[in-house]
């Protein structure tokens, strides 16, 4: 049943992005533009997001390149999920590993620009923008490796977060965290569990109370990340891990079809996107229930 509710939720979702894209002024679906590559490869890329897909792997890499730090405005969100949600229905795909093209950002997190001055409507659509985002990345079904291969506040520290693994440059220049008390902003409670998930109770509760940016050795230290490289083995590592994690049996291993039945998170009962257009409650909208969470804690 949860499954299938998934997969109407799937389909529902893949339609409303249809939508956006053929309704929007901001591109989407069309912008992506496929074409093969040698060795099974193949890629696609819009205006914010490439998409590079091995077919002999199952991995894809998906790269942020949006100019000048990855922030997370309605055009880039609606492009990430649309990405996502491809992969995710390409039954070759097993793994995505995420990663910034710009040297020196993973991304800045929420386009400040979108949050101020602003019609309710628009405001409305951009927070459901950065709710799918999440529902995409955390609910995925396929394993998602964060290769952090540059800062990342607030919104770019979430889509790490939202990932399976973090793996970080040794730069100590680069940081991580959610900061936006330090903006004078809090947090939403989804943004917070997906803390707490990762680096416990305490830590998140320090974190977020003083919006403590970490330093990558600091981000190791209180697990925000799991491992550090070179910053020229980011991408490698998160390969090598990657295939490690797709050696693991799958449900397959029981004679189900992976892709189809493997979710690692029941999400679509418990979480109801609401019509945020005309509230002003827009940040308190999605009520994820922290225990509907099957293996992630
Ligand atoms: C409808 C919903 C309405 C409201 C929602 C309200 C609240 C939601 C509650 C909480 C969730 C919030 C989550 C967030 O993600 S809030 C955004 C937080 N992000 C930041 O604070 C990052 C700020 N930026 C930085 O720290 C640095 O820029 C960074 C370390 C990323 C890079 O530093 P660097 O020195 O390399 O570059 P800069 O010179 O600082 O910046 C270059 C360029 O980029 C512009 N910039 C930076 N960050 C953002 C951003 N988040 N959005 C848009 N633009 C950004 C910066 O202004 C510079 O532009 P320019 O001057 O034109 O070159």
């Amino acid at each position: 049943m949860a499954t299938l509710l998934k997969h109407s939720a799937k389909y529902a979702l893949s339609g409303r992005l249809a939508r956006l894209c053929v309704h929007s002024r901001h591109g989407g679906l069309q912008c992506l533009q496929p074409c093969l590559l040698p060795h099974q490869r193949s890629a696609s890329t819009g205006s914010k997001i490439l998409v590079e897909m091995d077919n002999s792997t199952g991995i894809a890499v998906l790269t942020m390149k949006s100019p000048p730090v990855n922030s997370l405005s309605l055009d880039f969100l609606t492009e990430f999920s649309i990405s996502l949600e491809k992969l995710e229905l390409d039954r070759g795909c097993r793994g995505v590993i995420l990663t910034s093209a710009l040297p020196k950002i993973f991304s800045a997190g929420l386009d400040i620009m979108e949050m101020c001055g602003k019609s309710p409507e628009h405001c409305g659509e951009f927070w459901k923008a950065v709710q799918e985002m999440w529902l995409r990345l955390y609910g995925s079904s396929m394993i998602t490796i964060a290769a952090i291969n540059g800062s990342s506040p607030a919104g770019g520290c979430l889509m790490a977060l939202a990932c399976d693994y973090r793996i970080m440059a040794e730069n100590p220049k680069y940081s991580i965290g959610l900061n936006e008390t330090q903006l004078g902003i809090v947090a939403p409670f989804w943004f917070k569990d997906t803390l707490v998930n990762t680096v416990g109770n305490r830590v998140a509760e320090l974190s977020l109370q003083l919006g403590l940016l970490y330093s990558a050795p600091d981000a190791l230290r209180t697990g925000l990340v799991d491992l550090l490289v070179p910053e020229d083995k980011v991408l490698s590592t998160a390969s090598q891990t990657m295939t490690q994690w797709l050696a693991i049996p799958g449900e397959n291993a029981i004679g189900s079809n992976p892709r189809v039945s493997s979710s690692k998170v029941d999400l679509t009962p418990k979480v109801h996107m609401v019509d945020l257009s005309h509230s002003s409650e827009s940040m308190c909208s999605l009520n994820w229930i922290p225990w509907t969470c099957s293996n992630r804690a």
